[in-house]
């Protein structure tokens, strides 16, 4: 029997026919489809094809976003201690709701270079620039990506290395301004890239230079907003500069922004076409931040509440007023708000770009920070002033309250005059400084892999295992053994000075025992008592570098310590935050010369909940290195912790059940930092 060949496109339908039905076939569903047959591949692949999609409206635009990968592979030569992170572009349709990943661009098998900024041009995808993920070099690449055929190809690179521009793109040509150069030198250049000649030439300077500025094409116009000069870093400005494509020219906006904010993803053109802070939409997405135009309608990325998990939105903008927000359900593979980070790189999370598997309308770039952990702008506060106040004071007053978490304490008498005591609290911290100054091979000596000793570990974030974002923060962790162990094993930078600083505050930690126990009608503190309060200390050295991009990440996440009480010095440069009572969170600022307290776990359970452990995060800063220093009070692992017979000797129900120290620390590092629910583990459940 003679065999027919098939060549239509569905076998048994007429050729029309199989054309009409592959041209429904969305964008999301073309990479399988491809694989069907080469004659399905050679159609869906081709121009002509995406023309006639087009034509037909079959085609809508998708939203590109980059975001973290997880579990990638950890090239040769990466930085001590971390894998570099990893990003890939995920493409999300709002028709389908279909999410998919793209193909890591050429020369990055791990997905893209870090901080690189996104285009849509003519329907294809434009990276450029950004840092090498390995050794945290400027790169000036282009990569182009093409939606029908799924393939990227290099473009012609950057005429010089820049990062944080602003991008934008217009009829075919793909404009880039500001940011800065190798030297860290902000810049007011700019240049435009005609993706079809691929050349690039250079346009009119701004009137100011502009690093980190964020662009947006409004119109026939590159908006580019904000930003700061060299010697101003991190100062925002409210101006804008625009780029009339018709003529050519750039016009100065003055009073375009909020100064002093970071305009970095936040950018859009909102519906009635005028350049808009996404933040200002939608009030019920109240961290919001991120938004992209779908038409009438908005994608946000963002929380519902301050430091609850990020998420994805949609909202219908009708005229005048915005509809009902709606939530878009996001495979967990691609939800994204957590991102993984280098060790003290931390960074990027998202670009969302609007781009379509057919046609570009507006570009527009987006990023996502990782604000799951973000505070909202709204929701903070400042410390009240009854918290700062001396020792001696709240000590013979009896003012530490059952409720209170947060007092600020000044350091009267650690153990010597005040003079003194400013001596040691500086050489404590010249001390951390001169540590994380140390060579990266010496600081690698004491990471896990290679510490002599289980008792002094360098490490990056929380759980490095657990968390899918690592937090923007290096620390040395010293458990205290002994003196002489102390001497032999410590860094013999930082040795000295920090056993000298936790030797004397162990004035200060008993004390501060001594009246919480008061105030629980515990008489004494005997050698058990002891042991369960204060039986082991570790101290950390926490070191948090300037973030090149603070709004995306945290230093550290929020959580409560798992122990008994924390006493931390912090330098001058704040960020540290509590939470209040209320949804807020309060900045507890830097007092030079005092300790922060903060009460933990152990205490909450000992005392059955009458003090209640507080809930802290550390935000990053934009132009500052932060260090701080905490010694950890803790029972001793193979203690008991239940709440104490004389708390419940009135009758008191136990709230909390008797749980093994040790258990409650494994539990606590098993998972990333997630507020205070560690707790619930040793809650009595009622049945
Ligand atoms: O750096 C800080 O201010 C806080 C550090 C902290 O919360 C911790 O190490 O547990
Ligand atoms: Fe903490």
């Amino acid at each position: 029997m003679e065999r027919t060949e098939f060549t239509e496109f569905i076998p048994s339908l007429p050729q029309e026919l199989g054309l009409e039905c592959m041209t429904r076939l969305p964008y999301m569903a073309h990479r399988v489809a491809s694989r069907v047959c080469k004659q399905w591949r050679e159609l869906l692949e081709s121009k002509d094809f995406y023309y006639r999609r087009k034509k037909l409206r079959y085609t809508h635009k998708v939203a590109c976003l980059v975001q973290a990968v997880h579990g990638a592979d950890v090239p040769q030569g990466s930085k001590p201690g971390s894998s570099p992170p990893s990003f890939g572009i995920t493409v999300f349709d709002s028709v389908s709701q279909t999410w998919q990943r793209l193909d890591p661009v050429p020369k990055y098998p791990g997905g893209l270079p870090l901080f690189c900024q996104l285009a849509s041009c003519d329907g294809k995808l434009v990276v450029m620039g950004g840092w090498d993920p390995v050794s945290y070099e400027q790169v000036s690449h282009v990569f182009v990506y093409d939606f029908p055929t799924r393939m990227w190809r290099e473009g012609k690179e950057m005429p010089s290395k820049r990062s944080f521009f602003a991008i934008g793109a217009y009829s075919g040509r793909v404009y880039v301004a500001g940011g800065h150069d190798e030297n860290k030198n902000a810049l007011k250049t700019g240049w435009v890239y005609d993706l079809s000649k691929d050349e690039w030439a250079e346009l009119s300077q701004m009137s100011q230079e502009r690093d980190e500025c964020e662009g947006v094409v409004i119109g026939d116009e590159f908006w580019v907003v904000s930003g700061y000069r060299t010697d101003n870093q991190g100062e925002f400005e409210e101006s804008a500069e625009v780029y009339e494509f018709r003529p050519g020219q750039w016009r100065r906006v003055e009073e375009a922004w909020v100064p002093g904010r970071c305009p970095r993803s936040c950018v859009g053109a909102g519906k009635d076409g005028k350049l808009t802070r996404w933040a200002d939409l939608d009030p019920e997405v109240r961290v919001a931040g991120r938004g992209i135009m779908f038409g009438s309608r908005v994608m946000f990325i963002g929380s519902e509440n301050p430091g609850s998990p990020q998420g994805f939105y949609m909202v219908e903008m009708k005229d005048g007023q915005n509809g009902r927000l709606e939530k878009i359900n996001v495979p967990e593979e691609f939800s994204g708000g957590d991102m993984p980070q280098a060790q003290a790189m931390a960074q990027t999370t998202a670009v969302l770009i609007n781009h379509s598997s057919s046609d570009a309308i507006t570009d527009f770039v987006l990023k996502q920070g990782n604000g799951v952990k973000g505070l909202s702008e709204t929701g903070l506060k400042n410390l009240p002033k009854q918290y700062i106040q001396p020792l001696e004071e709240i000590i013979s007053e009896d003012k530490i309250m059952p409720q209170a978490s947060i007092p600020i304490i000044d350091m009267l008498e650690l153990d010597g005059p005040a003079a003194e005591e400013s001596v040691l609290l500086q050489n404590v911290k010249e001390a951390t400084h001169r540590f994380f100054r140390l060579p990266a091979e010496e600081k690698r000596k004491y990471l896990k892999e290679f510490s002599p000793s289980n008792n002094v570990r360098f490490g990056t974030s929380f759980s490095p295992e657990a968390e899918k974002a690592l937090e923007w923060k290096d620390y040395l962790s010293l458990f205290y053994v002994s003196e002489d162990e102390a001497s032999a094993l410590w860094p013999s930078v930082c040795r000295d000075q920090v056993l000298d600083y936790m030797r004397r505050s162990e004035t200060v930690i008993r004390r501060l025992l001594d009246v919480l126990m008061k105030n629980l009608k515990v008489i004494e503190i005997d050698g058990t008592k002891e042991s369960l309060l204060m039986g082991s200390k570790r101290i950390n050295l926490n070191y948090y570098p300037t973030c090149p991009k603070p709004e995306l990440t945290v230093g550290i996440g929020r959580h409560s310590d798992v122990l008994t009480l924390t006493v931390l010095l912090q330098d001058g440069i704040g960020g540290l935050y509590v939470r209040g009572d209320d949804d807020y969170w309060i900045h507890v600022p830097p007092v030079d010369g005092s300790l922060v307290i903060n009460v933990g776990d152990a205490l909450q359970i000992m005392s059955n909940g009458r003090y209640k452990s507080v809930e802290h995060c550390v935000m990053t800063d934009g132009s500052k290195n932060r260090i701080s220093i905490p010694i950890f009070i803790n029972p001793r692992p193979s203690d008991k912790i239940s709440p104490l017979r004389e708390v419940l000797a009135s009758g008191e129900k136990a709230v909390y059940k008797e749980v093994l120290y040790s258990d409650y620390v494994k539990h606590f590092f098993r998972k990333a930092h997630d507020g205070k629910k560690t707790v619930d583990f040793a809650k009595i459940r009622l049945t």
